[in-house]
């Protein structure tokens, strides 16, 4: 298993009532199985996921599970690794090197990835996905959501939360006004409110046409999200699944719509089977990075074009990175990225 540092400036930072994102560190992790050369991408997030020391922890002690496993049994030592990465301790560690093997999986069965996590879905060719819209007054958030309707994009997602709830529902009638009737809007507060702000929050969205809000309490408030969903706007969980399983979510009945980021749950894998009980339990999927470089954004279009009929998905993401690894092989235009249909994840990375 190779693991090599990475370190990306944000040209575009993502500002958020959690704060601001403005640069990502991680680890490329490549590995050979099946014959085949796997790369994946460990990007942690704090907050979020581990810690970039405990992630770097988690893929060398994998490191040496593989290596120990395969030199006394002669095998890949695959399984041994994985059994070192738990996808609640350290996701984004499990994420790398779960990736390098799904894309070597998929190369060797010589399937595009999605495809691999299920051939049933043909070829699907694009995933519909959302503009990401920072916190910003409300002119800013308004000429930008007039640049991403301009650019094609039907759904919208501002960050909300970072300021009153009166100015942000400005900023969001503001851009309701703005743009075509038929552009979807969703509010992302990223866990900024307690219960009471919360529901005059959701009577402010309600009255822009907010389609739904993610996250509005905090990670660990199930039963207040569940009330919250009686008000006329979808609830969104996404913080919450950095908490609890997605089992518990759906069993508390907390939310609409689940906010699925591969790189908190993991894994692509994860995430993909997570996406289809979910929907099992009538609950939508959105897939989502946390602001990845390529192999993790790449592998979660491949999650989402898993899904049949997705809705728009949080994957438009790249522009925000000053510099990328490698070449970006899911361009984005008239609110969609491109699926790649080359074996594995499609990711052209030089030896
Ligand atoms: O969903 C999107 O549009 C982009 C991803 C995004 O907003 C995000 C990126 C990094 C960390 C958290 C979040 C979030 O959805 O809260
Ligand atoms: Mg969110």
């Amino acid at each position: 298993m190779n693991i090599d540092p990475f370190a990306l400036e944000l040209a575009d930072p993502l500002a958020t009532a959690a704060g601001t994102i403005d640069a990502r560190e991680g680890f490329t992790v490549t590995y050979r199985h099946r014959g085949q050369r796997g790369v994946g991408e460990a990007t942690p997030l704090p907050g979020w996921t581990e810690s970039i020391e405990a992630c770097r922890e988690a893929l060398d002690r994998a490191a040496a599970a593989a290596d120990e496993d395969a030199s006394e049994r002669d095998g890949s030592g695959h399984g041994a690794a994985l059994l070192e990465l738990d996808a609640a301790e350290t996701p984004a560690a499990r994420h790398g090197f779960a990736t390098a093997l799904l894309d070597a999986d998929a190369r060797a069965d010589d399937v595009p990835l999605y495809q691999w996590f299920d051939a049933d879905v043909g070829t699907v060719s694009s995933v519909p996905v959302n503009a990401t819209i920072g916190d910003a007054p409300v002119e800013k958030t308004v000429e930008a959501a007039e640049e991403a309707v301009e650019a094609g994009f039907e759904a919208l997602k501002c960050k909300v939360g970072a300021r009153s709830v009166a100015e942000d529902g400005r900023r969001l009638r503001a851009v309701r006004e703005a743009v075509d009737k038929g552009v979807a809007l969703r509010a992302d507060a990223n866990a900024a409110y307690d219960r009471e702000t919360a529901r005059e929050a959701l009577e402010a969205f309600a009255s822009a046409g907010v389609s739904y809000v993610e996250q509005p309490l905090a990670a660990d408030d199930l039963a207040g999200h569940r009330e919250l969903r009686e008000m006329g706007v979808d609830i969104a969980i996404d913080e919450g699944l950095a908490e609890h399983t997605v089992g518990e979510v759906l069993d508390a009945d907390a939310a609409d719509v689940l906010v699925l980021k591969p790189m908190v749950l993991g894994g692509p894998g994860n995430a993909h089977t997570l996406a289809m009980r979910a929907r099992e339990r009538g609950v939508e999927p959105v897939v989502t990075t946390t602001v990845d470089a390529v192999i993790a954004r790449t592998a979660a279009v491949h999650v989402a074009a898993a899904i049949p009929d997705v809705r728009a998905c949080g994957l438009a993401t790249a522009d925000r990175l000053a510099e990328d690894l490698w070449p970006d092989p899911c361009p984005v235009a008239d609110g969609t990225i491109a699926v790649p249909q080359s074996p594995g994840l499609g990711v052209e990375v030089e030896p």
